[in-house]
């Protein structure tokens, strides 16, 4: 059982004392224009001041305070269909107490409790009805009607604001959830799919304004070795560090993403060859200073491939060839450098 179910009862003596108080307004409105006996008061008394504090500590003292906190809702609609009868079906009144008391059962997300509570309401009423034979008087005066309207306003902008609340927070978390979906959970980098959009995105920017961008394939140097000498713990923190390296050596406009394994790609919009070669080289030189905790010897170099968003490039797979060769190049060259493949 969740330690926030076990606690509910806290949260709902509040909002039961409060919306107890503003039934009885109503309740004593109608006992006023019905000129009722001391015992129909005695019993507003207790059924609508003295039972949220009897609930609370019924719940408080319960072993099981999430089932004794369910019992305290079952009583609350027991009430609401006992005043029923004993307002004379007096018809505002009691269709908003019987309103209200469901909505709260269905507000509280327990499965299926509004429709335990109906026999219960109903139940306490017709019972009621068959012992005291109540005769009916259904209109409302111009005082019930006034002391209807606290409970009326109070219920119906405490229902509106907890469904604004909700749908804030459904909305954050559908955010969140978007944004893990598009993360590389290891590096917090984007994940391929993702990042490939935003290149495509940036490719037709270029193609619709001559927007310039320029694009970074990355790979680390013998990473199987790393991980062969090492072990893949090691390993794996070295991918996480060149991440973290990604995340703080791009500007705020560019983009990373993990490309494969031990690759990486960045797109930098908006950039001249010169200011992504700075980028790189800066890249280059951080991932250079790793350092492993609990393997001090271990080194780490990556090479890297740059390459200049040009009309040639028809889509973005050439974009990204063009990058991938000028990395080939850095391999081939001795690796632990940055190339750029110079256009034919
Ligand atoms: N520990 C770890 N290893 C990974 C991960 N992803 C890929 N690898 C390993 O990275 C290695 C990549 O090796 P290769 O692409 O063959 O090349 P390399 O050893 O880096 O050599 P060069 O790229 O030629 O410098 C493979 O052995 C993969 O198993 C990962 O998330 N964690």
């Amino acid at each position: 059982m969740s330690l926030n179910r076990q606690h509910a009862f806290r949260k709902i003596y509040p909002l039961r004392v409060f919306g107890m108080a503003l039934g009885g307004l109503l309740v004593s409105s109608v006992l006023y224009e019905q000129q009722a006996g001391w015992p129909l008061w005695a019993v507003m008394v207790l059924t609508c001041l003295l039972w949220p504090h009897l609930a609370l500590l019924h719940a408080h003292f319960a072993r099981d305070r999430h089932r004794a906190e369910s019992l305290n809702l079952l009583v609350d609609s027991a009430i609401a269909g006992a005043w029923v009868p004993l307002m004379h079906f007096c018809l505002l009144p009691s269709v908003l107490l019987v309103m209200v008391t469901t909505f709260d059962k269905i507000s509280t997300g327990i499965r299926g409790l509004w429709l335990r509570s109906l026999p219960v309401m109903v139940g306490t009423a017709l019972l009621l009805t068959l012992w005291l034979r109540p005769a009916p008087q259904w209109d409302a005066s111009l005082l019930v009607v006034l002391c209807s309207l606290p409970l009326l306003i109070a219920h119906t902008l405490a229902v509106s604001m907890s469904s604004h609340r909700l749908i804030r927070t459904v909305a954050r978390q559908n955010h969140l959830l978007e944004e893990l979906r598009r993360m590389d959970a290891h590096t917090g980098l984007l994940g391929r799919e993702p990042w490939m959009q935003m290149a495509v995105e940036c490719h037709e920017a270029f193609r619709a304004s001559g927007q310039a961008a320029c694009l970074m394939m990355i790979d680390i140097d013998h990473f199987k070795l790393v991980n062969d000498r090492h072990g893949h713990t090691a390993g794996d923190e070295v991918i996480r560090a060149v991440g973290l390296i990604l995340r703080q050596s791009i500007r705020p406009s560019d983009f990373a993403g993990r490309y494969g394994g031990d690759e990486f790609a960045v797109v930098c919009p908006q950039a001249r060859l010169d200011d992504a070669l700075a980028i790189a080289e800066r890249i280059k030189s951080r991932i250079e200073a790793i350092r492993v905790r609990h393997v001090p010897e271990l080194r780490v170099t990556c090479s890297i491939g740059v390459a200049l968003l040009r009309p040639g490039h028809t889509d973005v797979r050439d974009w990204i060839n063009e990058a991938d060769a000028a990395l080939y190049h850095s391999k081939d060259g001795g690796r632990n450098q940055v190339r750029v493949v110079e256009p034919a």
